[in-house]
């Protein structure tokens, strides 16, 4: 299946239902409906500035003090000043605001310049009641979480996080030590997670299965919690990989069987019965990197229903070279204008990725086009 097909049926995946969440509990999930104010910002007329709220042109007496906080501030009239904090209530009938720095005082008496309208925040006039300030779908990010508590906001109105169980399989993987003579390190376990957190689902530890056909078959029927079980190895056709078979023995629908792209062309997609998706990704560590982009972050995107624009264009450096069939993705930094390889990205080498700024897009046959960018998780 071509790579951006590939996409579109991931991320075509049903969103989950919604859920009310304390704003502390709601990092990281996704806005089900838009974020609007509740009340208008500021939400009493306010001093912008420590000095003096004054009432015409000065000089003025000075006829008490008001700080930050829900004590009544009073009034002043023409030639009168109240000693005030910022972000006070200022007294009826302020007309500015007199800085400190600008103000001379003489015991009960303070002169400076009146500039009406100085100084003074005006309720509402950052933002408004009922005003629409986040659409749906927007990522609550921690500035959102500010946001939403400064609006008035107790609980935020999101979709369920996708819960995400993580299979490794490979008998020939080691979870500590040195790699050599057939071990090989386990790179999958601990890039997945922090990946996973970062689309916007949840997970546990990953669990490690035997290359045996029966027990992925089992571990994948006891992922019954899960929204999305992902395979990781086991994506190819060798003696040892079992997760074709298995899915047909299961009924699951393949809805990707492979995909046109180098690396990480064997990743697949499919439907279980009940609904649970699997997401395939092969062993080598750069192309599941890639095949998790491609897959199961869109298919996390779809199901918390994340709005994510249309990813950034850029030009890339000419002297990448594209395949004739495949959409290559390549890890790039930034280098002024354009983006450039960064090297080390082969199959099984996480390397290139981990110094990239993104991973580029390069469709089959490209010829110097401005190409898409994938974001990494960080
Ligand atoms: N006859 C064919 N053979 C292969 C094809 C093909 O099209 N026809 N595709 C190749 C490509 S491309 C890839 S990628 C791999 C994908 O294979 P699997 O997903 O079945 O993965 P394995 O065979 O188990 O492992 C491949 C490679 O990656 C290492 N590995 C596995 N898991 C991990 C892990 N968690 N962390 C680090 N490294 C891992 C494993 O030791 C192997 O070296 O198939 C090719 N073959
Ligand atoms: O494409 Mo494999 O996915 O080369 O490593």
């Amino acid at each position: 299946m071509p790579w951006r097909l590939a996409r579109a049926m991931a991320a075509a995946a049903t969103p989950l239902e919604t859920i009310s969440l304390p704003i502390g509990e709601a990092g990281g999930a996704v806005l089900a409906g838009p974020l609007h104010a509740r009340a208008d910002l500021p939400a009493f007329d306010a001093a912008a500035m420590d000095g003096y709220a004054v009432a015409g042109p000065g000089p003025w007496t000075i006829t008490g003090r008001v700080m930050a906080g829900p004590s009544a501030p009073g009034e002043v009239g023409p030639g009168q000043a109240v000693e005030i904090g910022t972000g006070a209530p200022v007294p009826c009938g302020t007309e500015a605001v007199v800085p400190y720095e600008s103000a001379t005082r003489k015991g009960a008496w303070v002169r400076g310049p009146f500039e009406p309208g100085r100084h003074v925040r005006r309720r509402g006039e950052d933002c408004q009641r009922g005003t629409k300030v986040l659409p749906s779908g927007t990522v609550v990010t921690p500035v959102a979480q500010g946001l939403a508590a400064s609006l008035g906001q107790d609980v935020l109105r999101v979709r369920r996080r996708p819960r995400v169980t993580v299979l490794v399989t490979g008998d020939e993987l080691a979870t500590s030590g040195l790699p050599g003579a057939g071990r090989v390190r386990d790179a999958l376990g601990p890039l997945l997670p922090g990946l996973i957190a970062w689309a916007g689902g949840e997970t546990g530890p990953p669990s490690r299965v035997a290359d045996r056909g029966s027990l992925l078959a089992t571990a994948i029927a006891a992922a019954d919690e899960a929204d999305v079980v992902v395979v990781c190895g086991s994506s190819s056709k060798g003696a040892a990989d079992h997760l074709r078979e298995v899915l047909g023995e299961a009924g699951a629908e393949l809805l990707v069987e492979s995909v046109a792209c180098r690396p990480g062309h064997p990743q697949l997609l499919a439907r279980l019965a009940d609904g649970r998706l699997v997401v395939g990704l092969p062993g080598n560590p750069y192309a599941a990197l890639v095949a998790a982009l491609t897959l199961l972050v869109p298919a996390l995107g779809g199901m918390t229903g994340r709005v994510d624009g249309h990813g950034e264009w850029v030009k890339l450096d000419t002297r990448v070279t594209a395949h004739p069939a495949d959409t290559r993705i390549v890890a790039v930094r930034r280098a002024g204008a354009q983006m450039v390889p960064v090297g080390h990205d082969r199959p099984g080498l996480l390397w290139g990725a981990a110094l990239a700024d993104a991973l580029a897009v390069v469709p089959p046959r490209w010829r110097g086009e401005e190409v898409e960018l994938l974001s990494l998780p960080f």
